[in-house]
């Protein structure tokens, strides 16, 4: 299903072998790289409530396990949140945007902010828990970087005052807001997203000639699109969304989370 195109059937094994077979090989060590939100698990109504299915679980695992493969997930959750959503040992987590970064090991790194933004935080959450918290909205906080969420919001008509308000309000304190699923990201303003981070983990852990190495991505979201942008050319991403109007810098579109697990089915067979 090449992007833009009108239709969006569910995938298939042979829309993978199309999408896939030619770039990666029996016997290829491959790099996968993918999202947690939206592309692992479901979206729901509350972060807390988010599952990853055993299936898609246990397929990650065999790829994980396969020596064929190396695999990283870089969310915008905090790092120790999404490890313990997914429970794998074998796997780089990267959370915040990419600004954490934890190896099997125990081993971290995590990005530098700059001192004022960072003393800056706790107030930009306490205004916006202030004003734009009302209705069912809320701010997470994640320590680095905070997501104010309005996705149990019934009023509808509140949503595009107080999104535009708390855009303002993350701006104000020099952070950086991107719209993201019912919800707006706030992020420190450093030149860090979650392309260098994936740039970073593939250089420093995978192969530092990374980009001579097959290299495969999927993600739902904005945040998503700065890994496609960094592979394109070079690896396979899949941006996963139903919308046949979203532009998008992935090779495909992939309509649906059980579209992915058929991804990983594919990889998981070809690494066998
Ligand atoms: O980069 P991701 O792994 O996709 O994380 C992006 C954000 O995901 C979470 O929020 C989103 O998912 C929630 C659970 O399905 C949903 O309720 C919310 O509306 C979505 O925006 C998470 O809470 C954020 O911290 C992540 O930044």
């Amino acid at each position: 299903w090449p992007a833009n195109d009108q239709d969006a059937p569910d995938m298939s094994q042979p829309d993978f072998d199309q999408y896939l077979g030619e770039y990666i090989k029996p016997g290829d060590t491959l790099a996968l790289l993918l999202d947690y939100d939206g592309t692992l698990a479901e979206l729901t109504s509350h972060p807390n409530l988010t599952q990853m299915s055993d299936e898609m679980r246990l397929s990650l695992r065999n790829i994980a396990d396969s020596g064929k493969a190396f695999v990283s997930v870089i969310s915008g959750r905090d790092v120790d949140g999404v490890k313990e959503k997914i429970g794998i040992e074998n796997i780089i987590y990267s959370g915040n945007h990419g600004l954490e970064v934890l190896y099997p090991n125990g081993t971290r790194h995590n990005q530098g902010i700059p001192k004022d933004v960072a003393d800056n935080f706790d107030k930009m959450i306490d205004q916006l828990n202030r004003e734009v918290v009302h209705h069912g909205s809320w701010v997470e906080n994640k320590r680095v970087s905070i997501t104010f969420h309005f996705r149990e919001v019934r009023e509808e008509k509140y949503i595009p005052e107080m999104a535009a308000r708390a855009k303002e309000i993350i701006e104000s304190y020099g952070y950086r807001a991107n719209p993201a699923h019912a919800s707006v990201e706030g992020k420190p303003p450093i030149q860090w997203n979650k392309g260098l981070a994936a740039e970073y983990i593939l250089g420093s852990s995978f192969d530092p000639n990374w980009r001579q190495r097959k290299v495969v991505f999927a993600g739902d979201d904005t945040t998503d699109e700065d890994v496609m942008k960094m592979i394109k050319g070079t690896g396979r991403s899949f941006r996963v969304t139903k919308d046949k109007e979203l532009v998008t810098n992935a090779d495909h579109k992939i309509p649906s989370v059980d579209s992915v697990y058929r991804l990983l089915k594919w990889i998981e067979a070809r690494v066998a």
